[in-house]
């Protein structure tokens, strides 16, 4: 598929056609900047060349529709759809979608809150549309990766009549942000799945993100692009106090407030600049009020990377990317330094001769140094025609009905922690056995207790293991008293500690975890059905009253599995199933951009 991809800001045009086939690649690039005058600055690369100059081009949309003419002279034809980037995507749209006159007016309503962003983004799709009418027109939302936020980083503390108008954190810069998680955990050779990674995207608008374990879970960006990091025109994060005091104490307007933190802050607001080359010069030359701006950005940036560290329980890498992140060695310096207490530390002279050619992703951190630090180009042009040539794929549909078995709280316990419970050389006796083959449930129970109340009787489940496990639902959570994280079962690390008590003793155990839900399979039920090992899907339950889509359920192929998938009580309760129910598997129109490699 031949996707032309259209990212239109509010002072540059940036054009991407790519093909997208097994392998993606680049076939024409260009970007249009500096609209003075009736004139800008382009340069276009395609065929291997590239050529840069000045065109008489008023403004974005006189780019627009003349670049039809662009493509022509190059050889470029015969496109199939047409990507953009549209920057807030609010509550209704967390995928990709399909434009059209409903959801480009949906979309217009969203305009107040991102409105540096979003009026550009649409006038590129008008025009787009008028443009190349027969082409579908996708839009790709730098907020959907972060719709995987729970609600304790979406909410705002404030009162419920605002909430539920709509205020609530969304987060930006997620095409970015998935894109060189995918390739941070390309370099190291670890699936994204089993990272915790910390993204860092310094480009004109800044956000860090945590993409704990593939997902999203927390960024720097709220309900607006203006929250958290400082920016090259914004403020990143400060005191809402502040809005009263300068309407009593110098009577500005709530509108000349916003204009001044949207547009004369940050780096700007600091120095007099926005670039943040023209800050660094300064600073070299003396300048006190840009070795400020600059100490300051990077300790707002140092200070969120051990907070995301903190919010996962864990750190793998870190990795920069936007035109900061990627080309300032004293930056990400100045980031890093004072962060080996937390295993990380900078190779000093990788980190000095960074190379991003070729779509390269450096690593960058000290020989033994226990945290990997990444510095890679972002693409966030490439990763919206993938997602576009995704969102067009025609669905495939898996027939075949998906066996779901209620998992209640239960225990998987290490021989130490038998002994602990039940007393030396003792053995768990087998009651019942399971429908995984291998797999029963004893007949003795243990006891949790949590610093909010007890849970008895809670089941055991053997044969032992090498670690154990304590895996409850939410609401068991709450009667403990505990927070325990969603984890795939054997993925423990840095899990919070509970009490089991048995008849011998009692043993304090990390392991407690909600589990994630998955679907066990074999080899040959998993090619039968098209999944991957590794891979998540979306599983439907129909029910009259209370059917649902179960997403993001997790693919475990073994050899011997019975075809089956888990979900806890609280997952049960949710879509009214007692005992058991069968499921049907949603086809996962996404898949195509996560499984896709570079070009
Ligand atoms: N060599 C460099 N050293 C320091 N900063 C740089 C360098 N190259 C680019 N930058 C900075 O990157 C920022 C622009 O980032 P970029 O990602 O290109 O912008 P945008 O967010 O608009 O896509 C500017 O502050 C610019 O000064
Ligand atoms: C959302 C945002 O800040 O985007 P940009 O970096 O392109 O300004
Ligand atoms: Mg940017």
């Amino acid at each position: 598929m031949k996707i032309l991809v259209i990212n239109c800001g509010s002072s540059s045009l940036k054009v991407g056609v790519f093909e997208i086939e097994e392998k993606s690649t680049e076939v024409f690039k260009a970007s249009y900047e500096k609209f003075e005058a009736g004139s800008c600055s382009y340069e276009i690369t395609s065929g291997g060349k590239t050529a840069t100059g000045e065109a008489p081009l008023n403004d974005i949309a006189a780019a627009l529709v003349a670049l039809p003419r662009s493509l022509a002279d190059r050889g470029v034809t015969k496109l199939d759809a047409v990507g953009h980037r549209i920057v807030h995507g609010g509550e209704d749209f967390r995928t990709t979608t399909v434009l059209d006159e409903s959801t480009i007016k949906v979309i217009e309503t969203l305009t107040p809150l991102a409105p540096l962003h979003n009026p550009p983004n649409l006038l590129g799709v008008r025009i787009a549309k008028e443009v190349w009418p027969n082409l579908p027109q996708v839009a790709v939302f730098d907020t959907a990766f972060h719709s995987t936020n729970p609600p304790r980083a979406t909410t705002y503390a404030v009162p419920r009549t605002w909430r539920d108008a709509g205020l609530r954190r969304f987060g930006f810069h997620g095409t970015s942000h998935k894109y060189v998680a995918i390739r941070a955990a390309e370099e190291i050779g670890v699936p994204l799945r089993d990272l915790q990674i910390v993204s860092v995207h310094l480009g004109n608008g800044a956000s860090v993100c945590a993409v704990n374990y593939g997902e999203s879970i927390d960024t720097s960006m709220g309900m607006t692009p203006l929250e958290g990091l400082v920016m090259g025109t914004r403020s990143g994060d400060v005191d809402p106090g502040l809005f009263g005091f300068l309407s009593r104490q110098h009577r500005l307007s709530i509108m000349e407030v916003e204009e001044a933190l949207y547009s004369d802050s940050g780096l700007k607001g600091l120095t007099g600049s926005s670039d943040m080359r023209d800050v660094e010069d300064r600073a070299r030359e003396g300048d006190a009020d840009a070795q400020l701006a600059i100490a300051l950005f990077a300790y707002r940036a140092r200070k969120y990377i051990g907070a995301y560290a903190a919010a996962m329980g864990g750190l793998d890498a870190v990795v920069f990317t936007g035109g900061i992140g990627e080309n300032s060695p004293s930056m990400r310096r100045r980031i890093c330094d004072g962060l080996e207490f937390m295993g990380l530390r900078l190779d000093h002279d990788r980190n000095q001769v960074v190379d991003l050619a070729n779509h390269g992703a450096p690593q960058i951190q000290a020989y033994g140094a226990r945290v990997r630090v990444i510095v890679t180009r972002t693409a966030e042009q490439l990763m919206i025609a993938r997602e576009t040539a995704a969102a067009l794929k025609p669905m495939t549909s898996v027939p075949a009905p998906i066996p779901i078995a209620v998992s209640a709280r239960h225990v998987h316990l290490s021989r130490r922690a038998v002994e602990a419970l039940f007393g030396a050389g003792y053995q768990l006796t087998p009651a019942v056995s399971l429908r995984q083959p291998g797999k029963w449930a004893a007949s003795e129970r243990v006891m949790l207790e949590g610093p909010k109340g007890r849970l008895e009787r809670v089941a055991i489940l053997g044969p032992e293991r090498p670690r154990t496990q304590i895996e409850i639902s939410r609401t068991d959570g709450f009667a403990l008293g505990i927070d325990a994280p969603v984890r795939d079962s054997g993925k423990l690390e840095g899990t919070p500690m509970v009490r089991l008590i048995g008849p011998a003793g009692i043993l304090d155990s990390d392991g407690l975890i909600v589990a994630a839900r998955h679907i066990h399979t074999n080899p040959d039920d998993a090619s039968r059905l098209g999944l991957m090992d590794g891979t998540l899907v979306d599983v439907h339950i129909e029910d009259e009253e209370r059917g649902l889509v179960f997403g993001k359920t997790l693919i475990r192929v073994s050899a011997n599995a019975v075809t089956e998938m888990h979900i806890d009580t609280d997952e049960a309760n949710a879509a009214d199933i007692r005992i058991s129910a069968e499921g049907s598997l949603v086809p996962d129109l996404s898949a195509l951009a996560v499984r896709s490699t570079e070009p």
